[in-house]
């Protein structure tokens, strides 16, 4: 057998509990050197749990994590890995240069503080002190930070939550060029915008596992889900689960007739083709996209449609 080099993070069998809570269940993941992983999902489903084990901020309850090979907490595998929490306080009264200098200061080859701040569009920003700066300022400052030292793992939780549109644009070109000098990234986001922006790969969380591990293009098609809406004229919507097309009903099994009936559709002109044809009395249709939150409630579901059990795919 041949030795190859161990990838930059993999999570083997990792279950994490706080207190009752089952912050994350069983979750493996691999990373291999130079992707861009996309962490997709709901608030509380697991995305900055994962990361902190990554980070070795918290240890699991169970299974294992490694960077590099390495255990994350050991200061060995540290050097390779820089972070950007969702929040970051930095000392107000420190200017941009000196903590830009400060953070240098713990690595042997770190960026040059020029290169650094023209990355991030801080450059005429070097001697402002930190508290002066605006919040999408702090926010650039904080990414640029994580990448001091030439981190081989970036892992970003958030970057760019609360950021208008050009800051948005400013990091993202950053982490972009970062990711294109050999960089492995994992960033996570409740933005499907952010994630279609940076990753190559789409990790979704939900409920503490991995409901789909797969392409950006396959995850987007995974969440293109549609709201078919429309009122009943008489019986009752059950059935309608089963019906082609239809991933999820969200209003009450046993809705009454003139009740407004809600479908979620992976495919809306099969549903509604199978609601014709069965004969199903509806009236004032409705058919428009649905929102990312309500396309990962349905795969959140238990009875959500399961695709490949295994390998690249849903892995529910
Ligand atoms: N320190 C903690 N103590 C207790 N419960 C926690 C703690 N950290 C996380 N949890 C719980 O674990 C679950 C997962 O939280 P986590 O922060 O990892 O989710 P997330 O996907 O990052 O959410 P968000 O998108 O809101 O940041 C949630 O139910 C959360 O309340």
């Amino acid at each position: 057998m041949t030795t190859s080099t161990p990838p930059p993070v993999l999570v083997e069998h990792v279950t994490r509990r706080f207190g009752a809570v089952t912050a994350l269940a069983d979750v493996s993941l691999r990373v291999d050197a130079g992707e861009v992983v996309g962490l997709l999902g709901p608030n509380g489903a697991g995305k900055t749990t994962l990361l902190s084990l990554v980070a070795g901020l918290r240890t699991p309850d169970e299974g294992t994590v490694r960077v590099f090979g390495g255990d994350p907490r050991d200061p060995a595998s540290r050097t390779s890995l820089g972070t950007t929490p969702q929040e970051t306080g930095l000392p107000e009264t420190l200017r941009v240069r000196e903590v830009v200098d400060f953070v240098a200061g713990h690595y042997a080859d770190p960026m040059p503080r020029a290169e650094l701040l023209a990355r991030f569009g801080l450059t005429d920003l070097g001697e402002r002190q930190t508290g002066a700066l605006s919040g999408g300022q702090k926010r650039r400052l904080a990414v640029a930070l994580s990448l001091v030292g030439r981190p081989r793992l970036v892992l970003l939780d958030e970057p760019t939550t609360g950021l208008d549109v050009e800051a948005r644009h400013v990091l993202w070109q950053a982490l972009r060029d970062y990711h294109a000098d050999g960089a492995t990234v994992i960033v996570t986001s409740h933005y499907l915008e952010e994630i279609e922006a940076l990753a190559e790969r789409v990790v979704v969380v939900g409920n503490g596992t991995v409901l789909a591990d797969d392409s950006l293009a396959r995850v987007l098609d995974l969440v293109a889900v549609r709201r078919v809406s429309f009122t009943l004229a008489s019986g009752g919507p059950a059935g309608l689960v089963g019906l082609p097309g239809v991933q999820d009903v969200l209003e009450a099994a046993d809705a009454p007739s003139g009740a407004r009936v809600t479908l979620l559709a992976s495919d809306a002109d099969a549903a509604v083709r199978a609601l014709v044809e069965r004969g199903v009395p509806f009236a004032d249709l409705e058919v428009r996209g649905a929102s990312l939150e309500e396309a990962f409630l349905s795969l959140t579901r238990d009875d959500a449609p399961v695709a490949a059990p295994a390998g690249p795919g849903v892995v529910r």
